[in-house]
Order: structure tokens, then C-alpha cells, then sequence
């Protein structure tokens, strides 16, 4: 059998076909589900994420078919008593299936917060399955990495962020899909060349010790660099004594110089990096090459450079690997996808809850929205989720996720948006493709919109997110209804 194909269909766990298959066996494949994906907790112990992940999701579900060999193998698979676990009627109708699912989302590039839907799939409950797993995967890791390098990009302070991380990220598409939400949260450029063709990131860089090493001397490897690349020159000065490496450095930025060429920096990647930058920085200075760049590497993170900004490091780029490819100090989002409403018989939608002893946990029925209330200056004041299957009043009460007796009113003039855009209505690809550039100015731009109180790295203030009145209610309901039956033993 020739199983190698480029469909994804198959990118999910197990489970989603055999529930898929137990939802057609029952007569249920086309009943219609709400689902929505949302995570509980914001990443690195913050107070927000940045959305990401949303293109390739639509990628994903633009191409999505099983394709022959997809089936073929399918047909391979067996249960514990060795017989087929799919029988042939549900392969023909696995292999003739096309998605004709809505999809609403939160655009890329926006701020948001737990428990807000950054995805909302309606459609035939067999397809919203499927394609679960698929949808997790793309958003979490590109919403953790897009909320890492916005964390590091602040504490930058406005200066460059290179993303470095391709050498140590998780595989081929861990490196690229990194690469890719790094430049969302605001890295300014990227080493990772592949990732700059395929989604037209600037790439940088500047070069190895191996370059100085292969040389005889640290002056005659720095003077090579800049006969073979005189426009281009960041020299790695810490290979042997890193102040010494800077003056190697500023005899070959003078004979650049002279050339009618200019020497961009220096790169420091050992030692203290905040008494070193200002060591470098003074003998650039006093050289006469006070635009000269100074990059710093060497695991760095947000707190390292927040620390370092503090210590006065003369730092103007910093180049973050490691810790930002790999989202090292918290590996996964922890996003969820649940059931929020199904169809019944009469095509009336039916609300659903997962209940659970920590609140936390307990999901929220109905088919949602997230609204985000604005003040006249455009500051976000609270997001409200509400489900559209109830009727809203027009002067809104929003109960707080985690503290119910506190509530906040939305008057009508109140100015707010809804966040989930139409993305995908009857399989077809309805919300327009906004280009990588655009997505990371909305990053930006977004970040402006909160203080800075709920921004900053540690221990934030918690921006308020609600649930509107009604919802909050029938939740409530939904709850006590549920543990009213488990101690009557009437089945839910
Ligand atoms: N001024 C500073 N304040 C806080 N941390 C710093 C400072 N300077 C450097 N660091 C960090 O300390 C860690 C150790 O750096 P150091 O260069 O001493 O060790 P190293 O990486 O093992 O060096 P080498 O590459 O020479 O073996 C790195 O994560 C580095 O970014
Ligand atoms: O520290 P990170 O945040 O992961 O940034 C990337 C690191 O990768 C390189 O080191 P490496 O030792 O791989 O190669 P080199 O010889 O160029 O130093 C570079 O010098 C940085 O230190
Ligand atoms: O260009 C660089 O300086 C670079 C690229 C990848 C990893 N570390 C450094």
C-alpha cells in the first residue's frame, strides 16, 4: 500500500473517528453541534495571550478530504478481537466526505483571554469532531509562542527581537510555526530562512565562532567577513575576550568605513551581558561608532531582559532562541475544544454542559460570542461573552468569570466589537486572508488598547471577563440541575 499522500485528514486522535463512526452507526453523523475552542488559564503565569494559528487552521480545512490511501489505511485498523474497526459503508462514507461546517474566529494578532472562544465550529457533529484535534494543535502552540514573544518584545522596550530559535525548536514545523507566531507577538525578523520565503518574514543574522575559529587570528576572521560581506557586518566579538573582540572589531568597522562601507554592530553571546554592552558601547562610542548595533544572545527570555534593562544594559537588538521557540517555561497552551450546543430532532438548539468540581473546569453552554466593551479613548474596559442563543437586553450585565457577585454594567453607548469574525460558512472560506505583516501591526496596536497594569510580566491585574446575566444564569441552572439528578440517581 502507498501511504504516502499530502492530506492531513488524518492528523487527529483516534478517538475523533471512533466517535465519528459511533455518531453515523446511530444516525446522529449529521446532527448539528456548536463547539468552541478556549483555554482557562493565560500562558507564563500573564495576564493575557495573543490569538494565533488562525491561517493554517483555514489551510487545514481548505484541503481537508480523505484522500484514497487515507481510507486504505483506515480499513487496515482493528479492534481488540482483531476484526476491522471501521466497517466498508463508513469508509465510502468517510472517503466522499466534504466539510460543510461554519467557522467563526477571532482574528490573528488580537489580545484575549481565558475562557474566551478563539474558535467557534457549527455544523454536522462528525465534522466538528474531526477536525478537533487539528484545530487544538494549530492554535495552541501558535497562540503560546505569538504570547511568549510579545512578552519578550515588551520587555524589550522597543528594541529589535530577533527570533533565533529554529536550532533548538521542536522538529521541522515546531521551528516554522514558531518562526511564524514569534513574528505575530513582534519580533521584528527571524534567522530561520525557510520560514522568511514561506511567510515573508524579514530574515537576519549575524554570524558563528566557527567563522572566527576556522581563522588565525580573531582580526583576520572579522576582516574577511567584511571583504566578503561589507554590507552586512554584526561581528560575534566573545569568541576569545569579548572587549578585546570589540576593539578587533572597530579596526575592521574603520576600514569599512574608509571603503565607503558601514559596520552595523556587534554580537556579545557569553559573560555579563549588562556590564559587558556598556563596556562595548563606550569603546564604540569613543571609536567614533556610536549607530553600531549591539546585539545580545544567550538564553535569553522576558525576565532576562527585563532584568538586564534595569542593570542599564546598552543592548539595541536582542536575539532570542531557546526560550521563545520552544515556550520553555510553559510548553503548551493548554487550550480545550468543547460542546457548547447541539440540535435536537426539530432542529432546535439544545444547550450542554461539562460539569466539573472545579469551576474552573465546568464548561459554558450555548453558542457564544465575546464582546469587548471600549471607553471613548479606545482603552478595552471588559470582555463579555454571551450566548447568542439568548436574547440580550441592550443595557448588558456582564457577572465576572471568576467572582460572580462581581457585576458590571454595559450601557447601551457603550462602544464594543464582537470578536468572532465569520471565517468559514457552509465549508467555503468566507473571512479574507490578512497578510503576516498586518497581523503583527494588529498585535502591536492591540497591546496599546490595556493598561499596561494587566500587561506586565508578573503577577498581573486581572482584566475582567464576564459572562452576560442570562448566560451566567442558565449556567448556573445548567450546574445545579445536573447535581440535583445525581442525587435523585435520575440520569442526565
Ligand atoms: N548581567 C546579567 N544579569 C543576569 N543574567 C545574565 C547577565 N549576563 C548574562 N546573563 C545570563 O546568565 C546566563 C549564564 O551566562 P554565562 O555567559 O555566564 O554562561 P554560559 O552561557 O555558560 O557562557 P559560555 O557560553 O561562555 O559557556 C545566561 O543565560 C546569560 O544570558
Ligand atoms: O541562546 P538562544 O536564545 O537559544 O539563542 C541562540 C543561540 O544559538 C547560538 O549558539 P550556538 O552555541 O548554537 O552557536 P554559536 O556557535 O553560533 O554560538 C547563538 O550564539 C545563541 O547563543
Ligand atoms: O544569526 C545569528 O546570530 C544566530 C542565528 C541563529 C542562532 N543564533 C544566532
Amino acid at each position: 500500500m502507498n501511504r504516502s499522500s499530502n492530506s492531513l485528514a488524518l492528523l487527529t486522535d483516534l478517538y475523533e473517528l471512533t466517535m465519528a463512526y459511533g455518531y453515523w452507526k446511530c444516525g446522529k453523523a449529521e446532527q448539528s453541534a456548536a463547539f468552541h475552542l478556549f483555554f482557562r488559564n493565560s500562558p507564563f503565569h500573564g495576564g493575557y495571550a495573543i490569538a494565533a494559528g488562525l491561517e493554517p487552521v483555514l489551510d487545514f480545512l481548505r484541503s481537508f478530504r480523505l484522500d484514497a490511501s487515507d481510507v486504505e489505511y483506515l480499513g487496515t485498523l482493528v479492534g481488540n478481537d482483531g476484526r476491522p474497526l471501521f466497517d466498508a459503508e463508513f469508509l465510502q462514507y468517510l472517503a466522499e466526505l466534504e466539510l460543510t461546517l461554519d467557522l467563526d474566529a477571532i482574528p490573528e494578532g488580537t489580545v484575549v483571554f481565558p475562557h474566551e472562544p478563539l474558535l467557534r465550529v457549527c455544523g454536522p457533529i462528525v465534522q466538528c469532531q474531526l477536525i478537533e484535534t487539528a484545530m487544538l494543535n494549530l492554535i495552541n502552540f501558535q497562540s503560546l509562542i505569538a504570547t511568549k514573544a510579545s512578552r519578550v518584545v515588551m520587555a524589550a522596550q522597543g528594541d529589535a527581537v530577533l527570533e533565533f530559535g529554529l536550532r533548538r525548536a521542536q522538529g521541522i514545523d515546531g521551528g516554522l510555526a514558531a518562526s511564524r507566531a514569534a513574528f505575530i507577538g513582534g519580533c521584528a525578523a527571524t534567522s530561520n530562512v525557510l520560514a522568511g520565503k514561506r511567510f515573508g518574514i524579514p530574515v537576519k543574522g549575524t554570524h558563528a565562532h566557527s567563522w572566527v575559529m576556522s581563522f588565525d587570528s580573531e582580526p583576520d576572521a572579522f576582516a574577511a567577513y567584511a571583504e566578503a560581506m561589507p554590507n552586512n557586518c554584526v561581528f560575534l566579538v566573545d569568541t576569545y575576550d569579548t572587549l578585546q573582540g570589540v576593539r578587533h572589531a572597530v579596526e575592521v568597522g574603520r576600514r569599512l568605513r574608509e571603503s565607503g562601507h558601514r559596520m552595523v554592530g556587534i554580537r556579545l553571546d557569553s559573560g555579563d551581558l549588562a556590564w559587558l554592552s556598556i563596556e562595548a558601547r563606550k569603546i564604540l562610542d569613543a571609536a567614533g561608532f556610536p549607530d553600531a548595533v549591539i546585539v545580545a544572545s544567550n538564553d535569553l527570555d522576558e525576565r532576562l531582559i527585563q532584568s538586564l534593562k534595569f542593570q542599564g544594559a546598552a543592548v539595541t537588538v536582542w536575539g532570542v532562541g531557546t526560550k521563545l521557540a520552544t515556550a520553555y517555561d510553559q510548553p503548551a497552551l493548554g487550550g480545550v475544544y468543547k460542546l457548547g450546543a447541539i440540535q435536537d430532532e426539530s432542529q432546535q438548539w439544545q444547550p450542554r454542559i461539562k460539569v466539573s468540581e472545579q469551576l474552573i473546569k465546568t464548561s459554558t453552554p450555548g453558542i457564544q460570542q465575546v464582546r469587548r466593551y471600549v471607553d471613548d479613548d479606545g482603552m478595552a474596559i471588559a470582555d463579555m461573552i454571551y450566548n447568542e442563543l439568548q436574547p440580550i437586553p441592550e443595557t448588558c450585565t456582564a457577572v465576572d468569570f471568576q467572582d460572580a457577585t462581581h457585576r458590571t454594567e454595559f450601557a447601551a453607548t457603550v462602544a464594543f466589537e464582537d470578536l468572532l469574525k465569520p471565517m468559514i460558512r457552509q465549508g467555503n472560506v468566507v473571512g479574507e486572508s490578512i497578510p503576516l505583516d498586518d497581523i503583527r501591526s494588529r498585535a502591536l496596536k492591540q497591546l496599546q488598547q490595556f493598561d499596561r497594569t494587566i500587561l506586565r510580566i508578573d503577577h498581573p491585574h486581572r482584566y475582567r471577563v464576564g459572562l452576560e446575566h442570562a448566560l451566567h444564569d442558565l449556567k448556573a441552572e445548567m450546574v445545579l440541575e445536573s447535581r440535583q439528578r445525581i442525587k435523585t440517581g435520575t440520569a442526565t
